[in-house]
This record gives C-alpha cells, sequence and structure tokens, in this order.
C-alpha cells in the first residue's frame, strides 16, 4: 500500500460535527452524561407511555374515592383531585410537554442560524435590514402575540410554539450574528474564498462549524424558555385542555388543591425545574466540549483589511503586454472610512509574465498588501476599487461578478499569506482541508482528491505526509503550517502565486527553506510569482523583476540588477542604503527620516517629498508621473535622469 492509498483510508475526512474527539471529550463530562440520559429517558417516556397508557388521554375522573391521596403502594406519585394516578398523568403528559419544546425549538433553528449567518458573514445592506427587523420582532409582546394566536386556533399547541419559535427567532439570529462576525475575519475563510469556494460552501463548512457553541447554548437557553412557556399556557388552560394530561396542566391541579393536598404540585414542579436544568447544564457541556479541540491560536483576527470588494462595471479595457499573465493598469483603490473614503492605491501600473517573479516592495503602509488583495477582489474594510483594470490571462479581473472570480481563485490564481496558522482551519485536518481545496479547484472524486492532498504534501517536501494529513493545525510547527499553505495554493495548479510576505512569520532558517521551496515550484511548474516582502535580501534572491511602491504609488520597476545596481529614484537609493544586506562594515545602518504619509494625507506632488534630499518646489505641484529610465526601467521622479547609480 501506498502513502497516498494509506491517507485515503485515514481521517481525513473527519469533521468537527461527526468527530469522535468531540464525543470522547463530551462523554468525559459527567454531567453532561447525566443530563443526556435523563432528557433521553423523558423522549422515551414521550413515545412509549402514551402507547402503553392510552387511557390515561382520555380519563375525565378515576376512582373518586382515593382523591387527593399521598402517595402509596398502589400509586406512587399519589392521586390528583378528581381520582387519577398522578404517576400515570406525569408519564403521558411528558409527550405534549416535549412535542411543543421541539416545535419551538425547530423553528426558532430553522430561522436563526441561516438568518444570523447570512447577516454576519454578508454584512452590509442585508446585515442591516436583518438586525432591524430582529430588532423589530424582539419588540413585539410575546405571550400577548402567542395568545392572539391561540384565540384564532384554540388549544393548539403547535400554533402556540411556532409562533412562539418565530418570534424567539431573532436572539437567536442576533448570537448567530455576533458569533460569525470574527469568524469571518479569520484568516482561514479568506484562504478558503482565494481557494475559489463559494460563499454557501464556506458558510456551512467553515463559519457554522466555529458557531456553534454560542448557537447550542442559546438553543438550550430557548428550548428551556419554551418549556416554561408551554407549561405556563397548559396551566392556563390555553393549550392541551383537560382532560389530556400535561405538567402545566398539572401545576394548575395542584395549585387548585393546595391547600388540601400540598404535594401534589411537587411531581409536575420537579419534572419542569430537572428538565429546564438539564436543557441549560447540557448546552454548557457541548459547548465547552466544542471549543475544548480548538487551538487558542486560531483566533487571531485577520484584522479589518481582507474582504470581498464590490464589484465594478468594466470600462475601456487596455490591452496587456503580450507575454503578460497580469497585467494591473491605473490600479485606484480607497477604502471607506468614518470621515469618507480614502485613496490607498493611486494609480498603480506593473506586469507579470508568464514563469516569472516580481517583488512588490516598500515600507509598511505603502500598499503593498492592498494591491496584491486588488488583484484578487478580497479587499476588506470597505476597500474597493474605484478605477484601474487586473487583466488576468485575457479577463479583467476588476470586473468580474464574485461567482466568476471563484472559479479563478485558486484554481488560476494562488494565495500564501504571511500567518499560516490563522490560514488554516483549526476545526478540520491538514489532509482534510487540502483534499477540500483540491475537489473544489479540479472536480476530483473524494478518493482521488485525498490521494492528490497527501500528493502535494510530498511536492512541499513535508516528510511523512500521510501523518501530516491526519495532524490538526494546532499540531504543526510554523514552518509546516507555511507549507501546508503553499500546497493548497498549489491544490489548483495556478498560473500565478500571489504570497504576501510568506516567511515574514517564520524564523531565519525556515524562511530559507519556504524560499527555496517556492524556487523549487516555480521552476518544476512554470508559475508566476507576485511576492511581497519587506526584505530586499528576498527579492535580490528570488525576483526577476521589481517594483518599489511608495505611498500608494509605484516609485520605481525595473529589473531586479537594473534596480539594484542602478536604482533612480531616491526612495530606491534610501531603501538599498538601509539595507542589512548592504552593510559591510560595522557603520550605523542608515535609516530613512519621517515615516510614509497615510492615506488621505499624501502631500501635493511627489508623496516621498518630504523625506527626499533631491525635493525642490516643482516637486510639490501636479502628477508626477513615471518617467522612462530604460526599455523596463521606470521611475516617478522629476530629477530621475539626474541620480544615477547605487
Ligand atoms: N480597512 C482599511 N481601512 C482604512 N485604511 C486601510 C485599511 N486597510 C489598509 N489601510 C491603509 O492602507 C494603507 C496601505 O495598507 P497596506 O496594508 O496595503 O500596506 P502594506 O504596504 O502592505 O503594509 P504592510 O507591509 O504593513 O502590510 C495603509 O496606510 C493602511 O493603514
Amino acid at each position: 500500500m501506498t502513502v497516498t492509498e494509506t491517507v485515503a483510508d485515514a481521517e481525513v475526512s473527519a469533521s468537527p460535527a461527526v468527530n469522535p474527539r468531540f464525543v470522547r471529550r463530551l462523554m468525559r463530562r459527567p454531567l453532561a452524561v447525566v443530563c443526556l440520559a435523563y432528557l433521553a429517558i423523558l423522549v422515551l417516556i414521550a413515545v412509549v407511555a402514551p402507547m402503553l397508557m392510552p387511557h390515561v388521554g382520555t380519563d375525565r375522573a378515576g376512582d373518586l374515592g382515593t382523591a387527593l391521596h399521598g402517595p402509596s403502594a398502589a400509586h406512587p406519585l399519589g392521586v390528583d383531585s378528581l381520582g387519577r394516578d398522578v404517576l400515570q398523568r406525569l408519564l403521558v403528559g411528558t409527550r405534549v410537554t416535549l412535542v411543543g419544546v421541539v416545535e419551538a425549538m425547530a423553528v426558532v433553528l430553522a430561522l436563526g442560524i441561516p438568518i444570523g449567518l447570512v447577516a454576519g458573514y454578508v454584512g452590509g445592506k442585508i446585515d442591516r435590514a436583518i438586525t432591524w427587523l430582529a430588532d423589530l420582532v424582539l419588540s413585539l409582546p410575546a405571550i400577548i402575540l402567542v395568545i392572539v394566536v391561540l384565540s384564532v386556533f384554540p388549544q393548539s399547541v403547535t400554533a402556540a410554539m411556532v409562533t412562539l419559535g418565530v418570534l424567539a427567532a431573532p436572539g437567536l439570529v442576533r448570537v448567530v450574528r455576533a458569533a460569525t462576525l470574527p469568524v469571518r475575519e479569520q484568516l482561514y475563510v479568506a484562504a478558503a474564498r482565494v481557494s475559489g469556494m463559494s460563499r454557501t460552501y464556506i458558510i456551512t463548512r467553515h463559519v457554522l462549524p466555529r458557531v456553534m457553541g454560542p448557537i447550542v447554548v442559546q438553543a438550550s437557553l430557548l428550548a428551556a424558555a419554551a418549556l416554561l412557556v408551554q407549561t405556563g399556557l397548559a396551566f392556563l388552560s390555553l393549550i392541551a385542555a383537560p382532560p389530556e394530561p400535561s405538567w402545566g396542566g398539572m401545576v394548575a391541579d395542584g395549585v387548585g388543591a393546595l391547600f388540601q393536598q400540598p404535594w401534589l404540585i411537587w411531581p409536575p414542579g420537579l419534572a419542569i425545574a430537572l428538565t429546564v436544568l438539564a436543557f441549560g447544564l447540557l448546552g454548557d457541556a457541548v459547548r465547552d466540549a466544542g471549543t475544548e479541540g480548538w487551538s487558542a491560536k486560531s483566533a487571531l483576527p485577520l484584522g479589518d483589511k481582507r474582504r470581498g470588494a464590490p464589484k465594478r462595471a468594466s470600462a475601456v479595457v487596455p490591452a496587456s503586454t503580450d507575454d503578460s499573465l497580469l497585467s494591473v493598469r491605473d490600479l485606484t483603490v480607497s477604502y471607506a472610512t468614518p470621515t469618507g473614503p480614502i485613496r490607498a492605491i493611486d494609480g498603480v501600473t506593473f506586469d507579470i509574465a508568464r514563469g516569472e517573479t516580481v517583488g512588490v516592495v516598500g515600507e509598511s503602509g505603502c500598499g503593498k498588501t492592498t494591491t496584491a488583495l486588488a488583484v484578487i477582489a478580497l479587499l476588506g474594510g470597505g476597500g474597493r476599487i474605484d478605477s484601474g483594470h487586473v487583466l488576468f490571462d485575457g479577463r479583467d479581473l476588476a470586473a468580474l461578478s464574485e461567482s466568476e472570480l471563484q472559479a479563478v481563485r485558486g484554481s488560476e490564481i494562488g494565495y500564501v499569506s504571511q500567518e499560516p496558522m490563522v490560514a488554516l482551519d483549526p476545526a478540520f485536518r491538514i489532509g482534510w482541508q487540502l483534499a477540500e481545496a483540491v475537489r473544489i479547484n479540479t472536480g476530483m472524486s473524494r478518493a482521488k482528491a485525498k490521494r492528490r492532498a497527501v500528493e502535494l504534501l510530498e511536492q512541499v517536501q513535508l516528510p511523512e505526509p500521510h501523518l501530516v494529513a491526519r495532524r490538526y493545525p494546532h499540531e504543526l510547527s510554523g514552518g509546516m503550517a507555511q507549507r501546508v499553505v503553499v500546497a493548497r495554493a498549489l491544490a489548483g495548479e495556478p498560473k500565478l502565486l500571489i504570497a504576501d510576505e510568506p516567511t515574514t512569520a517564520l524564523d531565519v532558517t525556515i524562511q530559507v527553506e519556504i524560499l527555496d521551496l517556492m524556487r523549487t515550484l516555480q521552476r518544476d511548474r512554470g508559475m508566476a510569482i507576485m511576492l511581497v516582502t519587506h526584505d530586499l535580501g528576498v527579492v535580490a534572491d528570488m525576483c526577476d523583476r521589481v517594483v518599489v511602491m511608495y505611498a500608494g504609488q509605484v516609485a520605481e520597476r525595473a529589473g531586479v540588477k537594473e534596480l539594484f545596481g542602478n536604482p533612480h529614484h531616491p526612495y530606491t537609493r534610501a531603501l538599498l542604503a538601509s539595507n542589512p544586506h548592504n552593510q559591510h562594515s560595522s557603520a550605523v545602518l542608515p535609516t530613512i527620516p519621517g515615516a510614509v504619509p497615510m492615506p488621505g494625507s499624501w502631500p501635493q506632488g511627489c508623496h516621498f517629498q518630504s523625506r527626499c534630499a533631491h525635493a525642490t518646489d516643482q516637486c510639490g505641484s501636479g502628477n508626477i508621473p513615471l518617467l522612462q529610465i530604460g526599455a523596463l526601467h521606470e521611475a516617478r521622479c522629476l530629477y530621475a535622469h539626474q541620480i544615477e547609480g547605487a
């Protein structure tokens, strides 16, 4: 048996919902076991008791001579005011009580979970509309509406409990929405989108399992509330009319005979209290067992900047250069802020040819990540492409719909982020996550996709790939996790790999290994790479061409040797001078005074002028164009031709 066949049998496809580890964790909790056993017995009683004792539901009276007798051998829980056996009525009354709870909960869950997930995940206007509607429904007086419904459907348990379910669902909607918001920002959700997965698939596979904890807790509280409302309505004889036994009705009987036989309220009262307690304690135990297995590392938020970019109408699309795989043309991106939109990317243009590695460099805040995310339309936090084109293999990605983009992401463009640990879903085994990406991007069968997952792990040089496939993300080191993320990016055999600082979170020796791996994969597959990095050493080592970005603009672009040997923009020169790789003496490392201006506070004219030793008055007026220095060399500086050599 080969390594790949072994994993096909392995637990690659285990999902948290059926995860035996979860069941084991739950069963380790004595309270959970007791509550489960109690509720299981109740369900059994609800099913069996009415069948074994059909007369109990219709008996208007029993032996009146024994009425209000306390517990005895013949009647272990005593006799009610009409001479009927309390134990029998309690057992048969379980059905109507539980059916009411199940009906209400079915409605609450069927409405609350999907609507809450959509509100939290999709956001925007849909979220606002759902939240408004939920608040409106929650402000309605539930009990009064239930009573109004009962006036139309007298004594109908179903009508009462369905109405209650509809009125209680907004509470669950709010909880699910609130739990979905942070999950939506997780890198592994963005990674799933980059892998080409549909919105519905991501919501059900990646978001829903992570919000199950709050759902279970809220559902258990709502079940307890539904039980109390149901028994309350029965107490008032609004549902389950006598002689039908119900726990609420039995409490009412007990209250009627409180002074002659106070014992009568104890059996139904205790049954109600214990069942409410069981729902609550079980909910807590399920939540704790479910979250215990997740790695704390997975909780790192993605940050504001990685969510879907709105689609933009296509204008006249310029042609890309002949051999270009990716041609970014005059790309302008802005972020919505409380004070209005601010421009973060201003007219960025560059090309990446097939099989070529292009480095995008610049200080923090220059717009490298925004540019990378705009290419695959994964801008977040109110980011949108205002103008420009992202021409990829003949199509303008900036004008495609979300579903068209799904077909490109993952299968044609892979994405590797800087935080491998949070780019993997902590709830799934590595093999499952890779197989899922393979299946979605290639349409392979499940069995083939599992084998391909292990092949990919072999290709990224992970030792014992079949064992790695069985592990969860928190069981991997940072370097291993980044190899897995690279493997997943390769699942669809992309033509372009966007690597956004792929080694930043790794230590130095692992950085070298990951870069070597990317180089090897690129050579073997002829894939193009867009490498976003701060590290000029990495650029020199890996790239064919370089795009230097400063404050949202391209400051200079050239072939790597040309740029390092003959930089013409003062910013490029300053960056190279402050590069520790260039320092051969023990002299103090030069730094660039000042800081990159924030979007919204860019100066008129040259964005670099306030930090530039060559700046003149002329630099502060008008747009500074990119000047041609050589065939493939341009710099955005009025004095570019006067500035020579490194
Ligand atoms: N959601 C957002 N809302 C407002 N401004 C944002 C948002 N995301 C990013 N920005 C701003 O856009 C600018 C460019 O950010 P970006 O992350 O693209 O820069 P970067 O060069 O990739 O930086 P780093 O190397 O630190 O990742 C920054 O000034 C940043 O503060």
